[in-house]
C-alpha cells in the first residue's frame, strides 16, 4: 500500500520533504496539505503538480480519511497539539524537531502513545541516517577505538537573523547534537555548564555567541561543544570521539579540490540545507518503509523527543546560572525499551 502523507506546514523544510517523497523516494504520496498561511499551501500544491487537498487547518487535515500518516513541519510551538491529535485519530507522525518545546509537552506526547499502546511517531533527528555518524558509532560499538572518553564538537553557521536569541543556541541549534551524541556513545547526559568566550562583533546586541557547552554523561564521558552561529565563513558541523586506544572524526563534507591564484583548497558549505541532505531522504524513506513493513516507525522516538527536551531545558538553565546544571530523566518507559534501530551505511 501506498501511504498517504498529510503535511502541516507548508513553509522552508516542510516543502524540501514534500520535494523529496515526491521526487526521490518511494512508498509515500502527499494527499494533503494545510499551513496557516493557506496561499503557501496552496502554492506548494502548483509547484510539485501534487494531486493533493489544501485543507484549512491540521484537525480537518489529521481527520481526512486520505491521511494515514502526518508530517509535522510547522513551527515548534504548534507540533505539540497536530502531534497529539494525530495519536487520537491513530495516524502515524513524522515530528521535525522539537517534538515539542517543553519537557512536559514532550512527556504528553509519550503518554498518550503508551497509553495508545504501539508506537506511532517519528522525531526528525535525521543525523542518526547520516553515513558519517553511523561510521562513528560503529568505531565506538565495536571497540575500535576502546573505552570513548571525551567528544569534541562544533555546530557552526555562517550567520543568523535578528530574531535569533541566546536560548535557541541551545534549542534550535545544538539540539542536533543533543540527540545524536548520547545515541552514539550509549549513554546519558548527567549535567551540564555553559561558559560563554570572547562575544564575536558579528551577533546582535541581544546574542551571545559563541557559546561553550560541557556535558558530562553518566560514564563519566566529558564532552564539549561548541555552538557559533555566526563564524562567517559556513556551515560546519565537527564531531571527534577521543578514545582509549585511537580517535574517529566526522569526515569532512565531499568537494573537489582547487588550485587556483597559488591556492590549494577545498569548497565548504554555507547553507545547513545541503550537509544532511542523504540523512533526510533516509529518515523519511525509513519511517515510510518501517510502517509499510512492520506497521510501525523504527527511528527517533517520542522518548527520544523527551530526553532532547530535558536536556535543553537544563542546558538553557545553565546558560542563565553559569553553573553546572544536573539532568534527571525517569525510567524509560516499556514502549522504547528494548527498541534498537539498525542504522546502515550506504
Ligand atoms: N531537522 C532539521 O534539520 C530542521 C528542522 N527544522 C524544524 O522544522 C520546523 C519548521 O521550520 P521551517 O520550515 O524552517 O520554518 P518556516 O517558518 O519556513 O515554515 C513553517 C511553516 O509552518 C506554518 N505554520 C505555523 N504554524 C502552523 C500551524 N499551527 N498549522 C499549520 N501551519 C503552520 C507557517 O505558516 C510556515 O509556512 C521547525 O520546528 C524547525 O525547527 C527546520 C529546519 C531544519
Ligand atoms: O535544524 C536546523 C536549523 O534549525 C538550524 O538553524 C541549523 O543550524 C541546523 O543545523 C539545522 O539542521
Amino acid at each position: 500500500m501506498t501511504l498517504k502523507i498529510g503535511v502541516i506546514g507548508t513553509g522552508a523544510i516542510g516543502r524540501e520533504h514534500i520535494r523529496r517523497i515526491t521526487n526521490n523516494l518511494s512508498g509515500g504520496r502527499i494527499t494533503a496539505v494545510t499551513d496557516v498561511n493557506q496561499e503557501a499551501a496552496k502554492a506548494v500544491v502548483e509547484q510539485f503538480g501534487l494531486d493533493a487537498v489544501v485543507y484549512p487547518d491540521d484537525r480537518t487535515l489529521i481527520a481526512s480519511e486520505q491521511v494515514d500518516a502526518i508530517l509535522v513541519t510547522s513551527w515548534g510551538p504548534a507540533h505539540q497539539a497536530s502531534v497529539m491529535a494525530g495519536i487520537e485519530a491513530a495516524k502515524y507522525v513524522f515530528c521535525e524537531k522539537p517534538l515539542a518545546t517543553t519537557a512536559e509537552g514532550c512527556r504528553s506526547i509519550v503518554d498518550a502513545e503508551i497509553k495508545f499502546g504501539r508506537r506511532l511517531v517519528q522525531v526528525g533527528f535525521m543525523r542518526r541516517y547520516d553515513n558519517g555518524y553511523i561510521q562513528l558509532k560503529e568505531a565506538i560499538d565495536s571497540n575500535y577505538i576502546g573505552e570513548p572518553l571525551m567528544i569534541r564538537c562544533a555546530h557552526r553557521n555562517p550567520s543568523v537573523d535578528e530574531g535569533y536569541t541566546t536560548d535557541m543556541a541551545i534549542t534550535d541549534t545544538l539540539i542536533h547534537e543533543i540527540d545524536v551524541l548520547h545515541w552514539l556513545i550509549n549513554d546519558d547526559y548527567s549535567s551540564v555548564q555553559v561558559t560563554y568566550p570572547k562575544k564575536t562583533r558579528h551577533a546582535s546586541s541581544h546574542l551571545r555567541d559563541p557559546q561553550l557547552v560541557t556535558l558530562e554523561t553518566a560514564k563519566g564521558i566529558v564532552i564539549s561543544a561548541e555552538i557559533f552561529v555566526n563564524c562567517k565563513y559556513g556551515y560546519d558541523i565537527q564531531c571527534e570521539v577521543i578514545g582509549e586506544e585511537g580517535i574517529v572524526k566526522l569526515p569532512e563534507v565531499a568537494s573537489i579540490t582547487y588550485r587556483k591564484e597559488a591556492k590549494l583548497g577545498v569548497h565548504l558549505l554555507m547553507d545547513w540545507k545541503q550537509r544532511f541532505l542523504d540523512a533526510y531522504d533516509r529518515e523519511l524513506q525509513d519511517f515510510i518503509d518501517s510502517i509499510r513493513k512492520h506497521g510501525q516507525p523504527q527511528g527517533p522516538t517520542s522518548w527520544d523527543g523527551y530526553i532532547a527536551a530535558v536536556t535543553a531545558d537544563a542546558c538553557v538553565k545553565a546558560q542563565e546560572s553559569g553553573h553546572r546544571e544536573t539532568i534527571v530523566f525517569g525510567e524509560k518507559p516499556e514502549l522504547y525499551r528494548d527498541y534498537e534501530v539498525s542504522f546502515h551505511r550506504v
